[in-house]
């Protein structure tokens, strides 16, 4: 049987307006998307740390936590990568509706995938940012040793070296992390977002 057949939705009287104008601010995701080691966990950090010092209201979801937890069932091929993704979507969307700014950290390195959660938000509320590092920069980092393990087979269908990672085409943001400081990423970042009017 098809699911979702006797399903109705509900609506809140409390609009995402309501909950802009409470806040002070609108509501967004910052979509970070990049090679492992391309900074998306940092920079998402860091962001956050700046809109919270500034009394807003923000939330990191992350790549490595979310996979302990809620999506912990998925694994690294192209079909659990697309669900990853589908479901942080969905979770990025109530976040949003409840008027906060989502900072999503994950490679997201298909395409098509990110374009499914780019269509599931108003035109204005998703703000792709694309964290341009070359490979070489991203594996001399390797902060984890993920990519030393990769190399000697250790670990499948890693981003980078054994899957692909299709670079956005049109992003909001751009940031070469390797020419980038991080104080210049967060400030190029918050700027966007100032003038944009979001916040
Ligand atoms: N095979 C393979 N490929 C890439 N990454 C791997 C893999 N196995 C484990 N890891 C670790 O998982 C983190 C990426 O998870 P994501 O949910 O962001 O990946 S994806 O968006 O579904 O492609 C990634 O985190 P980051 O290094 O922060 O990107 C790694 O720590
Ligand atoms: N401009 C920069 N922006 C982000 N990270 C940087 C930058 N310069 C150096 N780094 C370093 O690169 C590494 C990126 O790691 P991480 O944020 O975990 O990446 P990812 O989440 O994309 O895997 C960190 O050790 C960070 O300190």
């Amino acid at each position: 049987m098809k699911k979702g057949n006797h399903l109705t939705w509900h609506h809140s009287s409390v609009t995402k307006k309501n909950r802009h104008l409470l806040n002070g601010h609108k509501s967004c995701v910052l979509w970070f998307t990049g090679l492992s080691g391309s900074g998306k966990s940092t920079l998402a950090t860091a962001v956050d740390h700046a809109l919270f010092q500034t009394g807003l209201r923000s939330y990191v979801l992350d790549g490595d936590n979310i996979r302990h937890g809620l999506n912990s069932d998925l694994s690294f091929d192209a079909a659990d990568r697309k669900e990853n993704i589908r479901r942080i979507g969905e979770v990025a969307k109530l976040f949003v509706d409840s008027g906060q700014i989502v900072l999503s950290a994950f490679i997201s390195p298909f395409r098509e995938d990110r374009k499914l959660v780019r269509d599931m938000f108003e035109a204005e509320e998703f703000i792709e940012i694309f964290l341009k590092c070359p490979i070489q920069v991203c594996e001399n980092r390797d902060p984890k040793g993920l990519y030393k393990k990769a190399r000697k087979g250790e670990i499948p269908e890693f981003t980078g070296i054994s899957s692909p990672y299709e670079m956005p085409s049109r992003p909001e943001i751009v940031i070469e992390t390797d020419n980038m400081t991080i104080e210049e990423s967060v400030e190029k970042i918050t700027a966007y977002l100032k003038d944009k009017k979001i916040l």
